[in-house]
Order: structure tokens, then sequence, then C-alpha cells
């Protein structure tokens, strides 16, 4: 005999084994919501799902999958479209960073680095909000940060830059729909994030400590601006007065600034991607 289907709302959480997206499953569990956890590790996913459905009595299904291949994505994506298990938030959260220039870097990690933090991006808000429309109802979350609004971030800087600016073209498609998406822009967040790139994240000087974010804050403060259908979240005081200091100096002060920093100051940095 099969079991009644949950009353639950769904959401389908990218890069849900680490980091962001872990916390953000975690939070989603809490708010009441099943969940489709996304990532390539399978064990890993397992785990995280073992650990969500005994702490929060939700239920999890594990999909794995690489995103920069696209018959892997193609199967997220139709998980993402599904009417008969319909996915009512999407966090598209997966992502990571290169230790590398552009110009000289290795075209086939570039080239994977557009395929998670853009393709991915398009492929799946696409798919979520062409099923979500006509239900009149759903929540669209991309992960983009702080170094999008930075024109010298490296590669890295330009993709988080697209996921900023599709996530606001569509939310103003989306406006009268009942659909919302909102685009959050971390500042720094100690993550797996940096190690797996191969940069530092810094130590425990009180200036770290007032620059790096705690996870749960970010989680919170974003999906509470999804929910209440803001377009774009930059959580903390701190950060905020940062992304407005960015968007109102003139582009090209900013980008002589960072690339004229010391080179050995912008490894330290992480965002420098080189
Ligand atoms: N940490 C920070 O300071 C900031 C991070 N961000 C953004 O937050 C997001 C999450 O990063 P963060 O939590 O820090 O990083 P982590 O390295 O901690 O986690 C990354 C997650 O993404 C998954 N992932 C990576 N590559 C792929 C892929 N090809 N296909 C599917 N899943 C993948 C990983 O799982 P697996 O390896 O099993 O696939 C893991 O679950 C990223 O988009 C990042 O750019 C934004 C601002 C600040
Ligand atoms: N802001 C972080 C990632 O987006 C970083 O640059 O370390």
């Amino acid at each position: 005999m099969s079991s009644a289907p949950s009353s639950r709302p769904t959401a389908l959480v990218t890069g849900a084994t680490a980091g962001l997206g872990a916390a953000y499953a975690r939070s989603l569990a809490g708010r009441g919501f099943d969940l489709v956890v996304v990532a390539r590790d399978v064990a890993r996913l397992e785990t995280t799902a073992a650990t969500l459905r005994s702490e929060f009595g939700v239920e999890v299904e594990v999909l794995a999958a690489d995103l920069s291949d696209r018959a892997a994505l193609e199967r997220v994506a139709e998980r993402v479209a599904s009417t008969r298990a319909p996915v009512d938030v999407l966090v598209n959260n997966a992502g990571f960073g290169l230790r590398q220039r552009f110009y000289d870097g290795v075209p086939a990690d570039h080239e994977r680095m557009f395929d998670v933090l853009c393709r991915a991006v398009m492929v799946l808000s696409r798919a979520a909000t062409g099923a979500m429309v006509p239900r009149g109802r759903g929540w669209v979350l991309n992960v983009g940060s702080v170094a999008g609004l930075v024109p010298g971030g490296g590669h890295y800087s330009a993709a988080k830059a697209y996921v900023i600016v599709l996530t606001e073209t569509l939310a103003g498609e989306l406006r009268g729909t009942g659909v919302k998406a909102t685009v959050v822009e971390p500042g720094y967040v100690r993550t797996e994030f940096h190690a797996r790139s191969g940069m530092t994240s810094g130590g425990s000087s009180s200036l770290s400590s007032r620059i790096w974010l705690d996870i749960d804050d970010v989680v919170d403060a974003s999906l509470d601006d999804l929910f209440a259908g803001r377009p774009v979240s930059v959580p903390t005081k701190r950060w905020k007065a940062v992304s407005t200091v960015l968007d109102v100096l003139p582009r090209g002060l900013v980008s002589r600034v960072w690339n004229g920093m010391p080179s050995g100051a912008r490894r330290r940095h992480p965002t420098s991607g080189q």
C-alpha cells in the first residue's frame, strides 16, 4: 500500500550538502517544507537526507546531479517542472570559486563555472517559473554574491553579475503572477567554498569577525526577503552599506581601485579569483 502524499509544500535546493545550501535545506525543513536535495556526492546527499528526515520529520528526495552536465541538468529541470509533485520553492545555490585568471586559466574549469553558476541557474529558473506561473504561486531564490557588484573579481564576479541581473529581470517579469524571484548577495560566509577553491578564508581577527557573516543570518534574512517578495536581499546592515556604496560609486573607479590593488592583497581577498 503506498503512503498518502504529503500535504507539505516542497523546496528543491541545489548544492544542499554543504555550506549555504545545507543551511537552506535545514531552514526550509524547519519551516515545514519537504525537500529535494541536489549535489554530486551521493553518499553525502543520503546522509543529509537522513538527518533532515529524522530531525524535522519531513520527506526528503535525493537527486544526484552534476549541474555542469547537460543531461543531468535536464533531469533536475524535469523534476523542478513536475506537475505530479510540484516544487514550490527553488533555491539555485550550488557554486564554486576559481583561483585562476580568465585569460590563461584552464578553459574547461571556466566552462564548468559558466555552466554551474550561470547556465544551470538560467535553465532551472526557467523550468521553475514556467511551471509556477500557471499555478499562480511559487518562489525562486538565486544565490548571487556581493562579488557580482565588483568589476574585477575574475570570471566569478562576471557569473554572479549575470545571476543578479537575470533575477532582477525575472522578478520584474513575474510582477502580478503570484510567483516571486529574489537574488541574495552575501558577503563572506565560512563554508567549504574557499578551501575547495584553493583560497584562504582569513583568520579570526577583529576585522575578519566584522567581515564574515553568520551562515544562519544569511539564510534566514534571504528566505524572509524571498517570502516577502523582495527582489534583492543583502543580509546584514554592514553588507547592505557595502553594496550601496558599490552601487553608487562610478564603476570605472571601483574597477581602477580593485584592479590597482597589489596582487598579494587581492589574493588574500577571496573574490580575487587569481
Ligand atoms: N561562501 C561565501 O563566502 C559565499 C558563497 N556564495 C555562493 O553561495 C553558494 C554556495 O556556496 P558555499 O555554500 O559557500 O560553498 P560550499 O563549497 O560549501 O558548497 C557548495 C555546494 O555546491 C555543490 N556543488 C558544487 N559543484 C556542483 C556541481 N557541479 N553540481 C551540483 N552541485 C555542485 C557541492 O556539493 P558536491 O560537491 O557534492 O556537488 C556543495 O553542496 C555558491 O553559489 C557561492 O558562489 C556567495 C557569496 C559568499
Ligand atoms: N563573496 C565570496 C563569494 O562570493 C567571496 O568572494 O569569497
